[in-house]
């Protein structure tokens, strides 16, 4: 048999991992029929739920047992605060929406539930626990941006979300998701069928509540 890996991980949960990567909102993205509320929407609330996902690498940086462990966690921390954030701020700056009246949004019930479980997962677990339900998250975003892109409807000169699909599949995240998958299949290769079990329950349930999330920006709901 061969050896575990992030790629049994989604095997294993195939339906929840398609139902997240193929969501309707991806595929409205792609196209560009997304309606610009649900895009906002969902937007405000991904800044807050960055926030909460910079608490949870840095509880990964807290449960590292080793400096290189530390630096990984560290790389994909600076990701969201340095790359991602920038992104969002930017977008609803040109919206008309400042940086601190998103800081005091209400937080919508999808991203309550996702970032708090990811958050509970690492405290109760392990470093692997936590970064296989983050692993939806860091991983799932850079392989969903390389599919909008590749989609024969999407035009990057004319798609109003072509900026967010690039910064996805540009150089910078797909090089901490890389990083992150490297990680990712050195530490499942030696785990026993139980813990395969134990991890396949979680990166599930991440991926039910990143499907969630999207939900929640084309239902516009709070
Ligand atoms: C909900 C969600 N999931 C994933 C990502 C990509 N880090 C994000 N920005 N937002």
């Amino acid at each position: 048999m061969p050896q575990p890996s992030f790629q049994t991980l989604t095997q294993a949960c195939s339906a929840e991992w398609r139902a997240y990567c193929q969501h309707s909102f991806v595929q409205q993205l792609a196209d560009g029929s997304l309606p610009k509320e649900s895009f906002q929407h969902y937007l405000k609330q991904d800044y807050l739920f960055l926030i909460h996902f910079s608490r949870a690498w840095a509880l990964a940086i807290y449960k590292s047992r080793s400096l290189a462990e530390m630096r990984a966690a560290l790389d994909s921390l600076k990701t969201i605060m340095d790359v991602e954030l920038g992104l969002h701020v930017g977008y609803c700056q040109a919206w008309g929406i400042a940086e601190d009246a998103l800081e005091t949004l209400p937080e919508a019930r999808a991203t309550t539930a996702y970032t708090r479980y990811v958050l509970d997962t690492g405290l109760r677990g392990d470093l692997l626990d936590l970064h296989v339900a983050l692993a939806p998250c860091i991983i799932g975003y850079g392989v969903i941006a390389k599919w909008v892109e590749a989609q024969p409807g999407f035009d990057a000169s004319s798609n109003p979300y072509a900026s967010w699909a690039a910064m996805y599949a540009g150089e910078d995240y797909q090089k901490a998701m890389n990083a992150e998958l490297t990680w990712l299949d050195g530490r499942l290769a030696h785990i026993s069928d139980q813990r395969l079990a134990e991890l396949a329950r979680i990166f599930a349930e991440a991926s039910r509540l990143e499907a969630d999330f999207w939900q929640m920006g084309l239902d516009l709901a709070a």
